[in-house]
């Protein structure tokens, strides 16, 4: 369903625009219908530039993105089966309109030819399957709903399009525990529905409890990626490991690396990209900085 291959984007900054910054390099990887991938990787990895690449909120400087086959192609028609729903949901209301004017923007761009009966149907029916009463959450403000109430509404608004693709970036971060976990059974949902979801998060607990896959990014390029189990039970790459293992320890930088021992990326002579330990199991060079995967 989304496919990105070899996507890279680089930002100019500084006066004028006179320095370039990579934020996402030759990065390969994708979605299916009915699944969802997991896309972590720690503040600054490049996660939310490739939500928003494939929103089509910012070009790609290199590479190509495709949904269902076809390139990045923003508008009415895109949007229609592409979504994204952000961390922070507040920022999608405007406070002085009653929330569930985001319903009324569907109707309006999408199906003005839905009778305003059938609509208000189909507007319950959306709200319902996200685990929210209508008649509590329908005709309020946003002030007077909760981040987990308003989160779940842009989800069921979601719902009122021909969805394919659903970009959730750190849409859990701001919920508490429990909403947290309705949410993510929410996006189990909508997988059983045929729906193919990327799940951009830096919670790497979060990431294995529904994700298939998993792909982990270090500054802009990918170091890992495979099925969830095999990454998460058996990290080749040290990156990975320092993941799983990042608790806070006093006095001892989180920069440390662990020993690197062997590199599978040397050691089965890979060239460029990522070397395939086990079938669908990828791993970067081990040597991070030093080579970031880009030796011969
Ligand atoms: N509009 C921009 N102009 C210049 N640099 C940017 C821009 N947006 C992001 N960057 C830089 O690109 C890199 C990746 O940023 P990005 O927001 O994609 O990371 P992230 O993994 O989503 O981080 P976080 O989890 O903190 O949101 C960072 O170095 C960031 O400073």
């Amino acid at each position: 369903m989304l496919k990105l291959d070899n996507v890279t984007k680089t930002y100019r900054v500084g006066a004028l625009g006179g320095k370039a910054v990579t934020a996402v390099d030759r990065v390969s990887f994708d979605v299916r219908a009915g699944e969802v991938v997991s896309l972590i990787g720690e503040s600054g990895s490049g996660k939310s530039t490739i939500g928003r690449m494939i929103l089509g909120l910012t070009p790609v400087t290199g590479g190509s993105i495709t949904v269902a086959g076809a390139p990045v192609r923003p508008g009415r028609d895109y949007y229609r089966s592409v979504q994204g729903v952000f961390q922070d949901p507040f920022s999608c209301y405007n406070p002085v309109f009653k929330a569930d004017r985001v319903f009324r923007l569907i109707k309006e761009t999408y199906h003005p030819g839905v009778p305003e009966d059938e609509w208000a149907a189909r507007v319950r029916a959306a709200v319902r399957d996200v685990r929210l009463n209508p008649g509590e959450v329908l005709g309020k403000y946003p002030h007077q709903l909760s981040g987990g109430q308003l989160q779940r509404m842009l989800i069921a608004r979601a719902l009122l399009l021909d969805l394919k693709l659903l970009v959730a970036d750190e849409i859990t971060s701001m919920l508490d525990a429990s909403t947290r976990v309705d949410v993510l059974n929410l996006l189990a949902d909508l997988k059983a529905r045929g729906l193919a979801v990327l799940y951009v998060t830096h919670d790497l607990a979060l990431g294995t409890y529904l994700a298939e896959r998993t792909v982990v990014l270090w500054r802009g390029t990918v170091v890992e990626r495979g099925p969830t189990e095999q990454v998460f039970g058996d990290p080749l790459h040290p990156y990975t490991r320092r993941l799983l293992a990042a608790v806070p320890r006093l006095h001892a930088p989180w920069e440390d690396a662990p020993e690197v021992r062997s590199c599978l990326y040397h050691d089965t002579g890979a060239v460029g990209g990522l070397a395939e330990a086990t079938p669908g199991h990828f791993v970067a060079c081990a040597r991070l900085s030093d080579c970031q995967g880009d030796v011969s």
